[in-house]
């Protein structure tokens, strides 16, 4: 009797076991879960949308590209019964479509919507109840996702004005041409300050989701960064950083290239939204004494005027070896929002190098370089990481050649006073602040600081000084 009964108990438990295993391993349990929702849904009254492939003229529909870039992206394609496997926009990318007359499955706010593909369109099927308090935040999610999945694919561009005068023009794209922009600097393989790396960071995301606040100030949608610091310290490698973390374009002005003020009207009205307006070592331009056309009337309206508020979502980027020699109208507000001070390598930015260029974290030889660093010697990042990259084979002899050329540095700084790379316009290192935003600026002496106002008052009472500005060394 009791092994008849312990006998049932194991065929039972063995049917148990093997039922759940079937339903685990089959596609019973998703064929069940499915049986079950088909059942639920058809409680309720549905509402279907198409959105076709071509609009009326037999163009490409836009909102039908979105949504298929959008639908891609959900996890839930690769569950559909079939998809299509196909090579992505860039190299290795594989990417997973839903098949013709597959159905995927999101979920938004609350809501269960299914997304069902058709040769010539997608139908969208909703819950009635569901459909005015969905619909329209959830085309507009999609708008969104797929404008972000765009940006991050898009092949970034750089643009340079094909000059004036003399030179060619490119007929059919205006002012400007352009190349692949592949230089390989991201915000990662730059050795800086990580906390003014997280501000800029978060400044620029800051910028890139205010539309609404600027539309509501009635400010034209931009935000102007002046970088600033010695040669070789890592700023046109920054703006292409930024290029690549905003996925923006960058249209890279060569002012000796602009005949006049119109010419340089028409160039900032000709950059598309979403990009990086540069100008290089502006600094340079304005002391230069080549003989141009171009006012300084016609730059600040270039970096603050009515041309440049064609379009939106513009990030104005100037570098500058030193802001001494700048007009203070230049800086002014509103003409350039965040200065980023960009210093020679310290003992920290020198360790960051060495573990990116040689592959060393600590050393017996880095006490002596923080030694003369903390001395005053000074190298560039491009200097120190091109002495580390062409001894990579062996650290110690690159580490012993930094500290050779860190001895000469201090020599030089000796017999020359300490103002050496000064003299080249450079040295901030008296700065407070790597980054200033202006919303950061709390004294009314930081803000004269920063906008130069001190400076305009004392070149007011110098009637020696140029149009384009002078150095006050009293303020630097
Ligand atoms: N902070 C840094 N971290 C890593 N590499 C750097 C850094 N600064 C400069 N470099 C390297 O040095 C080289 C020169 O840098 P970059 O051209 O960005 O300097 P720059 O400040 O624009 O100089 P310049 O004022 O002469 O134009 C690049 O190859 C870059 O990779
Ligand atoms: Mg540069």
């Amino acid at each position: 009797m009791f092994v008849i009964l312990l006998l049932k108990i194991l065929v039972l438990t063995a049917v148990a076991v093997l039922t759940v295993k079937l339903i685990v391993k089959t596609a019973i349990a998703f064929v069940l879960v499915k049986g079950m929702r088909a059942v639920a849904d058809s409680f309720y009254a549905h509402q279907t949308y198409r959105v076709p492939k071509f609009n009326d003229n037999l163009r490409e529909n836009e909102l039908h590209r979105k949504i298929r870039v959008y639908i891609e992206s959900l996890p839930a394609v690769e569950d559909s019964d079939s998809a299509k496997l196909l090579t992505g926009s860039k190299p290795n990318e594989i990417s997973v479509q839903l098949d013709v007359n597959q159905t995927v499955t999101d979920s938004f706010l609350g809501s269960r919507l299914t997304w069902t593909s058709s040769p010539d369109a997608l139908i969208l099927r909703i819950r009635r109840s569901d459909r005015r308090r969905v619909l329209r935040p959830y085309l507009h999610h999609i708008h969104t996702i797929a404008d972000e999945i765009d940006q991050r694919r898009k092949e970034l561009r750089l643009f340079i004005n094909c000059g004036a005068e003399g030179t060619e023009r490119e007929s059919d794209s205006g002012l400007w041409r352009s190349l692949p922009f592949t230089h390989p600097a991201t915000m990662e393989t730059l050795s800086m300050d990580g906390d003014v790396k997280n501000r800029v960071k978060a400044d620029l995301d800051q910028f890139v989701k205010s539309k609404q606040y600027y539309h509501r100030l009635g400010r034209v949608w931009k935000r102007s960064y002046l970088l600033y610091g010695p040669s070789g310290t890592g700023k046109s490698s920054f703006v292409a950083a930024m290029a690549k973390l905003l996925g923006f374009d960058v249209y890279d002005v060569d002012l000796t290239r602009i005949a006049d003020d119109a010419d340089l009207k028409l160039l900032i009205a000709q950059t598309a939204n979403k990009s990086i307006v540069l100008v290089e070592d502006l600094d340079r331009f304005l002391t230069s004494k080549t003989t141009t056309k171009l006012s300084l009337t016609g730059l600040l309206n270039f970096m603050d005027g009515l041309a440049s508020s064609c379009g939106e979502e513009k990030v104005m980027v100037f570098t500058v070896n030193s802001k001494d020699a700048i007009d203070p109208a230049v800086l002014r507000p509103g003409r350039i929002d965040v200065h980023i001070h960009f210093p020679l390598c310290d003992f920290s930015s020198f360790k960051t190098l060495a573990s990116s260029h040689l592959g060393v974290k600590e050393h017996k030889l880095f006490n002596q370089v923080e030694e003369m660093l903390q001395s005053g010697a000074s190298l560039s990042p491009a200097e120190i990481g091109e002495l580390m990259m062409s001894n990579r084979s062996s650290p110690t002899r690159a580490l012993k050649s930094v500290i050779s050329a860190l001895q000469t540095n201090a020599g030089e700084r000796g017999r020359v006073g300490g103002h050496k790379r000064q003299a080249s316009g450079s040295d901030l290192a008296g700065e407070p602040e790597s980054v200033i935003c202006r919303e950061s600026v709390h004294t009314v002496r930081e803000f004269r600081k920063l906008y130069g106002l001190l400076r305009m008052r004392s070149r007011k009472e110098d009637p020696h000084s140029s149009d384009f500005g002078s150095v006050d060394k009293s303020l630097s």
